[in-house]
């Protein structure tokens, strides 16, 4: 299944966490299946909070990215409508809380979840939540709002 932000248009992929034309992005991949968002990161080791340990930032931007990622997919498939379709749903930030549960190592692959809380009009809440090694190690919530029209034509606007 193709990741949701494989189907964004270009002028929408260029996000620092999440654009796929953002060479120097982390570039994360959010699949939906039906219940939740899954998205798998392994950080370099400049991803270093202490030796051993990834930085809390990096952690805070995958669960910002795939909160947003999370609901747009969410908002597609509430809608019965197939993902990167106009008129496009994509997400802002409007919130985001994160919980470091305890130090999370640096090495192994990230596994990053989201599960939609709230879905309504152009809100979406998502929970969020990291696990590796079988532990979950960082929890938050994005509060993830519908780009109004306004901005999304500006930016879609071509000459
Ligand atoms: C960066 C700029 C580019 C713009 C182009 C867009 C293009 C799309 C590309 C996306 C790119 C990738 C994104 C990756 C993730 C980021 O990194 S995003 C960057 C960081 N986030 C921002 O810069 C967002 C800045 N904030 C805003 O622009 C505006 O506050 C927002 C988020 C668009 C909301 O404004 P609005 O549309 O006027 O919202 P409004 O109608 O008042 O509220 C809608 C609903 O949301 C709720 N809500 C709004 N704010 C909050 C809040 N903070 N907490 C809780 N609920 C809230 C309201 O209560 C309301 O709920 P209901 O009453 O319907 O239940």
């Amino acid at each position: 299944m193709n990741a949701i932000q494989d189907t964004y248009p270009d002028e929408l992929s260029h996000c620092y966490g999440c654009g796929r034309l953002n060479p120097d992005g982390l570039q994360i991949k959010s699949v939906w299946n039906g219940n939740e968002a899954i998205a798998r990161f392994t950080p370099r080791p400049y991803h270093t909070a202490v030796p051993g340990y990834v930085y809390g930032g990096l952690l805070a931007s995958l669960i910002d990215c795939h909160g947003t990622g999370t609901a747009a997919a969410a908002a597609y498939a509430a809608a019965g409508r197939e993902p990167g379709t106009a008129p496009y749903l994509r997400f802002l930030t409007a919130s985001l809380r994160v919980n470091f549960l305890k130090p999370t190592p640096l090495g192994p692959e990230l596994i990053i979840h989201g599960r939609v809380k709230e879905l309504a009009g152009r809100k979406v809440v998502v929970e969020a939540w990291i696990e590796v090694d079988g532990e979950t190690t960082v929890q938050g919530e994005v509060v993830a709002v519908q780009a109004p029209d306004h901005m999304l034509a500006n930016l879609l606007r071509r000459d």
